[in-house]
Order: structure tokens, then sequence, then C-alpha cells
């Protein structure tokens, strides 16, 4: 279990990572994500004992670290896992997962989970991305650590092999039942292998909750933006429900400024539109992106909104046509003070 209250860390007399608060239970997965520069890597080198906490506490395996008490890296027993693999090059995959582990079992049996035996004599220069990352992680989790961290483990891989090789991560933490901080810039990733989700933003923590709130409910347009395709659709609120041009919808109203709020603009993702032509409807297309398996539509509506639509990829509409634009969505949608 880790535990970090308040914990920020500069850099000389600059503050990049200020007042985090979480607490990570047995076996669960937080991935991290953010803008670039925003403090992933900063809070994962302080956690991991390569910068000194300069506020807070960091709690590790019973370990209590902060300003005055510093633990070197090699005693907080974390295993790392990096995005350029860092494997040693002059040791073969099984001598690499061995290195300092006493034992041969845990050696044997991440090669079998992580289904690279056939790979234990293979040198790091003749492998793959892919096979060099399950082999960092075979490494990482055979010294039974309390804490592995992820950095970025998947970005230089190609889309398709990411896209598998991150449920085979997922996986594996899983069996090892071992708690993991995973950065990452990929929001898709961030999303589908995290319990929770933490979004960043300037060294803060913006949000943490499991990846249907915080895409669902985001805490601010913020991370509404952040986490997908992102319109605000005005309206105005009469208790649990809000008046917009598409009708009286539902909305997620609950904790104490929204109450007071009456101009309001609700989220609505592509997802949350449908799409009929009719004349004269109450909407105009204005563009289309054809993406495969759907297509992406700009749409105005005819007060002036501007909204996507996505539908599948045999919407025969076109851009110029006319269309009747109406919620889909079947949640109650999240509520913002109007701007
Ligand atoms: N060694 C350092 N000395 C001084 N400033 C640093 C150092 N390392 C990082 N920074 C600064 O600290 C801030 C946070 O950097 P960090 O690498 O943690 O961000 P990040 O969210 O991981 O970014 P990215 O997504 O681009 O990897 C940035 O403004 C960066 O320029």
């Amino acid at each position: 279990m880790l535990t970090l209250r308040n914990m920020g860390v500069c850099y000389g007399q600059t503050s990049v990572v200020s007042g985090l608060d979480l607490t990570l239970g047995d076996g669960e997965i937080l991935t991290l994500v953010g803008p670039t520069g925003c403090g992933k890597s900063t809070t994962l080198r302080a956690i991991a004992g390569l910068e000194p906490l300069s506020e807070g506490s960091l709690t590790l395996a019973g370990m209590q670290i902060d300003k005055h008490r510093f633990v070197v890296p090699e005693k907080r027993g974390i295993g790392m896992v990096f995005q350029d693999f860092a494997l040693f090059p002059h040791l073969n995959v099984e001598q690499n997962i061995g290195f300092r582990v006493k034992r041969r079992q845990p050696v044997d049996y991440w090669l079998a989970v992580l289904g690279i035996e056939t790979l234990r004599k293979a040198m790091p220069e003749t492998l793959s991305g892919g096979q060099k990352q399950r082999v960092a992680l075979a490494r990482a989790l055979a010294h039974s650590p309390s804490l592995v961290l992820l950095d970025e483990p998947l970005s230089n891989l190609d889309a398709a092999l990411k896209d598998s090789l991150r449920y085979v991560i997922r996986d594996a933490l899983k069996t090892a039942n071992v708690p993991a901080i995973w950065v990452t810039h990929d929001q898709a990733e961030a999303l589908s292998v995290g319990d929770r989700v933490g979004i960043m933003q300037a060294g803060r923590l913006a949000q943490i909750g499991t990846p249907e709130a915080c895409f669902r409910e985001p805490a601010d347009r913020f991370v509404a933006t952040f986490l997908g395709d992102a319109a605000f659709l005005p309206g105005r609120r009469c208790g649990e429900t809000v008046q917009t041009v598409l009708g009286k919808l539902p909305v997620t109203a609950k904790d104490g400024p929204k109450e007071s709020m009456e101009c309001v603009d609700l989220l609505v993702r592509p997802d949350d539109i449908g799409l009929a032509p009719a004349a004269p409807g109450n909407a105009c297309i204005d563009w289309m992106r054809y993406e495969g398996e759907q297509r992406l539509f700009g749409v105005t509506l005819d007060d002036g909104t501007v909204l996507k639509s996505r539908q599948n990829h045999e919407c025969p509409l076109l851009a110029g046509e006319r269309v009747a634009a109406r919620i889909v969505a079947r949640h109650p949608l999240a509520m913002f003070a109007a701007q």
C-alpha cells in the first residue's frame, strides 16, 4: 500500500508538484495522465527516491518518508518499468530478469506468465520492442516489489502492439496483486487499464476517480476536454433538469455551488448526439471525417452551438445537409457554470 500526503517536489526554487494526496490499495492500478510538463514523471521519480520531497510525506510498506527522512531507492522495494526498457545489454533475458534475485522460481514463473520462456537465452538486442518490455516487466515483478512504477511503458511501440500489450501488462500486475502507478500520454490507455485514473494539471491532481466517473462526471472543463472530445450545450436549470435547445435533459446535480447555478453548460460528447436527415431539422452538418469503423460529424445547431456527433461508418449523411440532432445519451449529463 502507498499513501501520499500533501506531497510536493521542487527543482531548485521551482515547485513542479504540490499537494498530492492519494492512497493506493493492494493490487490497485492508478494511471496518471496530463499535459506535457504537468509533473507526471517527477511524481514517479519522487516516489522512487530519485528526487527528494520538498513537502508532505510518502508511506510505503511501513516506511515513512518526508523531507527529513530519506530512504535510498534500493531500499524502497519498488519495481520500475521505463519507456526505453532499460535492459542490461550484456545479460541475456533470464539473467536480466534474475538480476539480484536470489531464487530461480520467480524468474521461471514470470518467464512463463509473460509468454517469453523461449527467449530465456536471447540477448536484448535481438528482441522486438514488445518482447523487451515483457522482459522489463518480468524483471520488475521477479523482485516481489511492494509497488511498481511504469513511466510511459508503451510509448516506444507501434499502435497495434500497444493495444494488446497494455492488457498483458495489466493482467501481469493483477496476477502479482501489486499496486502500480502507470504514467501515460494516451487517454484511451489511461481509461482502459487503470482501476482509477488521476488527471494532473500544473503539478496538481485535478481529479482522481474511476475511469467512468472521470469521463462522465469530470471535475471541471479541463478534465472534460482532456479526457475526450467535449462540447458544451447551454441551458437553463430548473431543478434536476436543464432546458436546452435539444429539450429538457437530466443532469448530474449534486454538490454545493452547482445547486445555485441557473445558467449552465452541459457536457456532450460525440457519442451523446444522434443525427437523422430532416427538413427543416434543427442543425446543419459542417463537415464529415471518415474514421473506418465510424464517421465523425461537425454540426452547428440553429442557435449557433457547435457540436460533434459520432455515427456508424454506414451513416450516409454529408456535409451541407440539414439534420435533426438530438441527445441519445441515457446517462445524466455533467453540468458546469455557464461561461
Ligand atoms: N531535472 C530537472 N530540473 C529542472 N526542471 C525539471 C527537471 N525535470 C523536469 N523539470 C521540469 O519539471 C516540470 C515537470 O516535468 P515532468 O517531466 O515531471 O513532466 P511530465 O508531466 O512527465 O512531462 P512529459 O509528459 O512531457 O513527460 C516541467 O516543467 C519540466 O521542465
